[in-house]
């Protein structure tokens, strides 16, 4: 459904824009109906350019994007009207994605004039009751109501409501959970599970790495800017590869293990994979040259199936372990 091929975003910063910030390079990834995939990574690693260039809120710099086989990066007015209704977003502050002086319900009214400007105000409230209904919330609780008087957890689930009612097909989600609490995020992950049985894909944005295991089915590890790592949810966890995400998954507290089995299971893989590059030994055994070539154009080999690395490199600029 979705598809990123080698997308790639420089922001000019600095007076006049005389620097450039190289924020997403070369990113492919895809996301298919009904499937959760996890964009996962620090701070500043690209994430939210990402989702917001996916949703058309950012122009791309390179690469494409394209939903259903179409390129969306220059979509017109119209166009992107229309790929509104298959594609929304839900962002990590849901009180800055209402205007305080007005009543929620606003958010729903202007939709209706954009989108469904024919359909009776019956036919609407049935909708918007069926929606709200979706998300588990009462209509006559939420409805007629000012943003401050609803919770973090409501207004988040209103914005899923707002997105439900266009028959969406792929939602982004970013950071949409952090700002709530405990019992709050889990009523929110447990939505996002039920639209997926549904078929609705998500690409999930998230620094979380437990949150990632929990929702997805995929997941991408993204290092200032560049995929690392991506897989199957259970190989890239179970097994990972990159050391970018074993640093990452080795700082994450674990329920079920001790942190003694834990540094023995990374002490043994640390082993297995020192001074080694998956990447560059897969392109050399394929007898391309070892000189930083891209042998699929994406920069990463499939190192088990479903389970595909990057250059052991930590950042771009920086030499391969193994040269
Ligand atoms: N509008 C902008 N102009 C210039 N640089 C930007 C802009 N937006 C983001 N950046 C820079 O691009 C890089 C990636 O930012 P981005 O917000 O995509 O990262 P992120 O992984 O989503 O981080 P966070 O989890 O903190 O939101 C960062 O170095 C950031 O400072």
């Amino acid at each position: 459904m979705l598809t990123l091929t080698q997308l790639d975003k420089v922001y000019k910063t600095g007076t006049f824009g005389s620097s450039d910030l190289h924020a997403v390079r070369q990113v492919s990834l895809d996301v298919q109906r009904g499937e959760v995939v996890s964009l996962i990574g620090e701070s500043g690693s690209g994430k939210s350019t990402i989702g917001k260039m996916v949703l058309h809120l950012l122009d791309s710099t390179g690469g494409s994007i394209t939903f259903d086989g179409r390129d969306v990066t220059k979509l017109g007015f119209r166009a992107r009207r229309d790929y509104y209704r298959k594609v929304q977003g839900v962002f990590q502050d849901p009180f800055s994605s209402f205007n305080p002086i007005y009543k929620v319900d606003r958010a729903f009214e202007t939709l209706r004039r954009s989108y469904f400007p024919r359909v009776s105000s019956a036919d609407w409230r049935k909708r918007l009751e069926d929606a709200l209904g979706a998300v588990t919330l009462e209509p006559d609780d939420i409805l007629g109501k000012f943003p401050h008087q609803l919770s973090g957890g409501q207004l988040q689930r209103l914005l899923i409501a707002r997105a439900l009612l266009l028959d969406i097909e792929l939602l982004v989600a970013d950071e949409i959970i952090s700002m709530l609490d405990a019992s709050t995020r889990i009523d929110v992950l447990n939505l996002l599970g039920e639209l997926k049985g549904r078929g609705l894909g998500i690409l999930f944005v998230t620094h979380d790495l437990s949150l990632g295991n929990y929702v997805s089915d995929r997941v991408v590890i993204l290092y200032k800017g560049r995929v690392v790592e991506r897989g199957d949810t259970s190989a890239v966890f179970d097994d990972p590869l990159h050391p970018y995400t074993r640093d990452l998954l080795a700082s994450v507290p674990h329920l079920d293990r001790t942190w003694e089995e834990v540094e023995v299971e990374e002490a043994e893989r640390t082993e297995r994979l020192a001074g080694r590059c998956l990447y560059h030994e897969a392109v050399a055994g394929d007898g391309a040259s070892d000189g930083g070539e891209v042998p699929d154009g994406v920069g990463l080999v499939e190192h088990a199936p479903g389970h595909f690395v990057g250059c052991f490199r930590k950042a771009a600029e920086e030499p391969c372990p193994a040269a």
